[in-house]
């Protein structure tokens, strides 16, 4: 059921994530049946999906993060990634998963691909839960597709406008109309 609040329209329910993050994790542990793999999140936006996601896999998993952002306080990138934490695992001669919220202009995805590139893994794939292709401005391979969603700036479950929205349960398209109060002191 969608949520009423003015700024949030609900797309995608938890329950629809549920089933979608079974099916993707069907799909990988047949591709990785027998073998040790190594998931690597991107944080922030990818840290509940990645949880979810971990739990669905039946093969050995080693689990890190980088923390990689462009989109500041606003709906669009930036262009720039601040790149401020790298994986603390050796994944050279490893096989990589890389579970990614959602995949945009691809300016991250791409960025984070180049720098694993160099560390000698054995292969590594992406998995993202949303993938907003018509929009891309680099090239970059997605190898495990949740849902395609065309345009709109997405909130919930792990994505943010603004820090806020990680927590809800499901996926929102913030509405482009709302614009956020600003903070007066008679707020309080
Ligand atoms: O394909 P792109 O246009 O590069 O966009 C995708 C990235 O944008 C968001 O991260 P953000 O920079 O907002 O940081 P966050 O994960 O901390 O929210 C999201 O979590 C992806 O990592
Ligand atoms: N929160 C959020 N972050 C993004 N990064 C790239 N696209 C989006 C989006 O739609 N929502």
């Amino acid at each position: 059921m969608s949520e009423t609040r003015d700024e949030l329209i609900e797309i995608i329910s938890k329950d629809e994530i549920d089933n979608k993050i079974k099916a993707l994790a069907d799909q990988i542990n047949r591709d990785y049946s027998g073998q040790e793999l190594i998931l690597i999140g991107i944080l922030k936006g990818a840290f509940i999906f990645l949880a979810d996601l971990a739990r669905a896999l039946n093969m050995p998993v080693k689990i890190d993060f980088v923390r990689l952002s462009s989109y500041g306080s606003g709906t669009d990138s930036s262009g720039r990634i601040t790149f401020s934490k790298d994986i603390e695992l050796d994944i050279g001669g490893k096989h990589v998963l890389v579970v990614e919220d959602i995949v945009d202009t691809g300016y991250t995805l791409k960025y984070l691909k180049d720098v694993l590139a160099l560390k000698g893994p054995l292969s590594v794939k992406v998995c993202c839960l949303i993938d907003k292709r018509e929009r891309r401005k680099v090239e970059v391979d997605v190898d495990y597709v949740g849902f395609d969603v065309p345009r709109g700036f997405l909130v919930g479950y792990g994505l943010d406008y603004n820090e806020q929205y990680r927590n809800l349960p499901g996926i929102f398209h913030l509405n482009p109309s709302y614009e956020p109060k600003a903070y007066t002191p008679s707020d309080r």
